[in-house]
């Protein structure tokens, strides 16, 4: 069927998992995971995996689908983001914010009534870091909108090991650490990709307001802080050799893939370093749940 100038199609039931960024959720709960079974040396409980991991996926879906509420013009403006359901004007943005709402709602609902309230006013600050924060204010405000957002995004370990435990302690601040020093080499990485997409819509990214190169090194430079961090847990013992081994060869080629950004001369480097980006938390966080397990099997 042909849509006419003023039509456009219908939402789907798979918009409103569109909106809660999935594959992004995915990758927070793995880090979630982690968290919850580095804070104990015996396995965590299933009730805990279950509604633990429930209520922070359904929080930070909630906190994403928030985030397409307040950004709909702007993603609008942008083709990666422009046939997003509020964008392309598919879906209205009622249904939107009210599924984000009733996300947000069962998830802290949960984690409070399953899990404990720490964890639930944790993932609530980290919500609101997020939707309200970053979205709504940093983003639009500040090429730093990343970087002091960063915090939010870099929540889900945290959130996993006080699930378990009920309490803060510096192995699972040095968790957070490590998303929040990676996240500038991460997103950076894409902006730089996407440069005119951003300064056409106005965003003040950092490769929009410093340029290219400047960006280029700081990505480098982000890139050795997430190194330097991601040797912290071998340094203070909370890992072993099984976990340096597999770290410090994640790290080589994180930083290969910063190093070519740096240099500036392959045009296809930042978007390849971004997809990287992707698999190396994913591989960091892995090498910490192996040697996890290794060092207790040893025993
Ligand atoms: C403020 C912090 C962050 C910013 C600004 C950021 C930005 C972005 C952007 C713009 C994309 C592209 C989305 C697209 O596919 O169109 C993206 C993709 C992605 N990000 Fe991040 N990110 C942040 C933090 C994180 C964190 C903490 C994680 C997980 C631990 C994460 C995991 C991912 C994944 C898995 C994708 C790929 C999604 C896909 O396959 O479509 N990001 N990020
Ligand atoms: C409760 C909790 C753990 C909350 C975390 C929520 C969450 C899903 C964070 C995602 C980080 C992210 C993809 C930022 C990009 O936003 P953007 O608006 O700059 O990117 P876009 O242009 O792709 O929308």
């Amino acid at each position: 069927m042909q849509l006419g100038l003023h039509e456009s199609a219908a939402w789907t039931w798979q918009d409103l998992l569109t909106l809660c960024k999935p594959r992004v959720v995915v990758v927070m709960l793995v880090c979630a995971l982690v968290g919850m079974a580095l804070a104990t040396p015996s396995l965590p409980s299933l009730a805990t995996v279950v509604f633990g991991l429930a209520g922070i996926g359904m929080a930070a879906g909630g906190a994403a689908a928030f985030n397409h509420v307040v950004d709909r013009r702007l993603d609008a403006m942008m083709l990666r983001t422009s046939q997003r359901p509020l964008a392309s004007q598919r879906m209205p943005t009622v249904l939107a914010l009210g599924w984000a709402s009733l996300l947000s709602i069962a998830g802290i609902a949960l984690l409070l009534w399953q899990i404990n309230a720490l964890t639930a006013w944790l993932t609530l600050a980290s919500l609101i870091g997020y939707a309200l924060i970053y979205t709504a204010f940093l983003k639009r405000a500040t090429p730093q909108n990343i970087v002091i957002g960063g915090v939010a995004g870099a929540a889900p370990p945290m959130l996993g090991w006080t699930a378990v435990t009920g309490q803060l302690g510096p192995e699972p601040l040095l968790l957070v650490l490590i998303v929040f020093a990676w996240t500038p080499p991460h997103f950076w990485a894409l902006a730089i990709h996407k440069r005119d997409e951003y300064a056409r819509a106005g965003v003040p990214m950092l490769p929009v307001t410093h340029g290219e190169a400047f960006t280029r090194l700081q990505v480098w430079l982000y890139g050795w802080l997430t190194v330097a961090v991601t040797l912290l847990p071998f340094v203070i013992g909370m890992s072993g050799a099984v976990y340096l081994l597999g770290v410090m060869a994640l790290n080589l080629r994180f930083m290969y893939w910063n190093w070519k950004v740096w240099r500036g001369a392959d045009s296809k480097a930042p978007l390849a370093a971004f997809w990287f980006s992707i698999r190396y938390i994913l591989g960091v966080f892995g090498v910490l749940l192996l040697d996890h397990y290794a060092g207790l099997w040893a025993m």
